[in-house]
C-alpha cells in the first residue's frame, strides 16, 4: 500500500511586488501589485510503506513546499494528495497523530522549558496514553542518548543535541511516516553519522516510511534506495540511487598498483579495443578512466590476467557531480518547456502574501538561529 500518494500536485504563491525607491514605496501604499510564483509544478509520485525516499533539488526547487503540503501546513493550489489515507490539510487533527515531522531549521520544542516537559506536552498534544508513552519514551531516550539532556532547557542545547531531541519528539507518538526537512543541516560529521544510523535502524525495526529532503548527498547515499529530484518545481528524476549513478555518471576511475614497473604502451595493449584512457602516476601506479559504456569488469579482468596486481581501488563518481549534471540538463529542458519559467526576474523584490502564512504542527515552533 502507498503511504504517500501525490497526483498532479501544484502550488502557486501570490507574492507582493515591492517597487523601487520612495516613489515606488508610496505607490505600493496605495496600489499593491502581486505576481504568482510556481513552487511545485504538477508533480506525481507514490511512496510505498516502509520506503526511505530522498527528495532533493537545489535551493528554491520546491522541496519544503511539498513537505509542507504533505504535512497539512500548506493547502495545495490544485492536485490530489493522500498520506496514510488522509488528505492532510482537511483532516489535520487525526492526521498529525500518524506522522512525525522534523524541520532542521525550526524547532518543535518549547525553547525555555526542559526537554522532558516539552515531551510531556507533546504526549498530550498527540493524546498518547501514559502506559503507551513510557516504553516508547524510554526506548528513544536510550537510543538517542538523551539521558543527560532531559532536564536542560532547549535553548541551552547544542545544535546536535537539539536535533537528537527533535527526532525523539517527532517519534514519541510512534508515527508510521516521518518527514525530515534537512535533518542534518549544520551538524558535525559524528552527529550526522549517529542520526543516519538511528534512522536506518528505525526504518528496519518499525518499517517507518521516511521522506527526507537534504542537500547532503551523504545522507542520501547512507539511507535512501530511491531518489526524487526536483528542479523548478518539476520532477526531473524518480528512481534508484544506483540507477541514477549509472544513468548520469560519466564513468569510473580505477587505480592499479602493480608488482613491477609498467609502461603506458603495455597498459594500452592490455585493454586494446576498449574505450579507456590510461595515465601513469609512478612506475608501479597507473590510473585508468573507464567511461560508463565500457564494462569495468572487462577492464579489471584483462589487467589482472595480464600483469601482477598488488592493489586495485575503484574511485566512485561523486554523487554531487551527478546531481550537478542533472541540474544542468534538467534546468535547460525545464526552461525549454516553460519559456519565461515559473521564476521571477527583474528589479522588483518580493514578499509572501498574507494568505501564505504557515501554521505550526505542534510545539514552540520557534525558528532556530
Ligand atoms: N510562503 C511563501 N510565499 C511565497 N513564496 C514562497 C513561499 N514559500 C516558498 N516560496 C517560494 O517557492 C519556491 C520554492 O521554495 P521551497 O522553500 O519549497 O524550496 P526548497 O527546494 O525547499 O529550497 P531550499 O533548499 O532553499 O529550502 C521558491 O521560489 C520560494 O521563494
Amino acid at each position: 500500500m502507498s503511504a504517500i500518494k501525490v497526483r498532479d500536485l501544484y502550488k502557486q504563491f501570490k507574492v507582493q511586488k515591492n517597487r523601487e525607491g520612495l516613489k515606488g514605496a508610496l505607490q505600493d501604499l496605495f496600489k499593491r501589485e502581486y505576481r504568482q510564483i510556481t513552487a511545485v509544478d504538477h508533480i506525481s509520485f507514490d511512496i510505498p510503506e516502509g520506503e526511505i525516499c530522498g527528495y532533493i533539488g537545489e535551493n528554491g526547487a520546491g522541496k519544503s513546499t511539498t513537505i509542507k503540503m504533505l504535512t497539512g501546513i500548506l493547502v495545495p493550489t490544485s492536485g490530489e494528495l493522500k498520506v496514510n489515507g488522509y488528505v492532510p490539510y482537511k483532516e489535520r487533527e487525526k492526521f498529525v497523530r500518524e506522522i512525525g515531522v522534523v524541520f532542521g531549521q525550526r524547532s518543535q520544542l518549547w525553547w525555555d522549558i526542559g526537554v522532558i516537559e516539552s515531551f510531556q506536552l507533546l504526549r498530550k498534544v498527540y493524546r498518547v496514553e501514559p502506559e503507551v508513552f513510557r516504553p516508547r519514551f524510554d526506548e528513544l531516550v536510550e537510543r538517542l542518548q538523551l539521558q543527560e539532556l532531559l532536564h536542560r532547557p532547549v535553548r541551552k542545547l547544542s545544535l546536535g543535541q537539539r536535533m537528537r531531541c527533535e527526532l525523539a519528539a517527532s517519534l514519541l507518538h510512534n508515527p508510521s511516516i516521518l518527514f525530515l526537512d534537512e535533518p542534518t543541516i549544520g551538524l558535525d560529521i559524528v552527529v550526522k553519522t549517529e542520526i543516519r544510523e538511528f534512522l536506518k535502524s528505525l526504518n528496519q525495526r518499525y518499517g517507518t516510511t521516511i521522506l527526507l529532503t537534504t542537500h547532503d548527498l551523504q545522507d542520501i547515499e547512507a539511507l535512501c534506495s530511491r531518489v526524487i529530484m526536483l528542479d523548478e518545481g518539476k520532477i526531473i528524476y524518480d528512481g534508484g540511487l544506483e540507477e541514477l549513478k549509472s544513468r548520469w555518471g560519466q564513468g569510473k576511475e580505477v587505480v592499479f598498483r602493480f608488482a613491477a614497473p609498467v609502461i603506458i604502451g603495455q597498459l594500452e595493449a592490455m585493454t586494446a579495443g576498449l574505450q579507456v584512457r590510461w595515465t601513469l602516476e609512478a612506475g608501479t601506479i597507473a590510473r585508468v578512466w573507464v567511461p560508463a559504456e565500457t564494462s569495468i569488469s572487462e577492464v579489471l579482468g584483462r589487467v589482472v590476467g595480464a600483469a601482477s596486481v598488488e592493489d586495485v581501488k575503484i574511485i566512485e563518481t561523486e554523487t554531487d557531480d551527478i546531481v550537478r549534471e542533472i541540474y544542468k540538463s534538467g534546468s535547460s529542458s525545464a526552461a525549454d518547456r516553460l519559456p519565461g519559467g515559473g521564476r521571477g526576474s527583474g528589479t522588483t523584490t518580493e514578499s509572501p502574501g498574507q494568505e501564505e502564512e504557515e501554521a505550526v504542527l505542534a510545539g514552540g515552533g520557534r525558528a532556530s538561529s
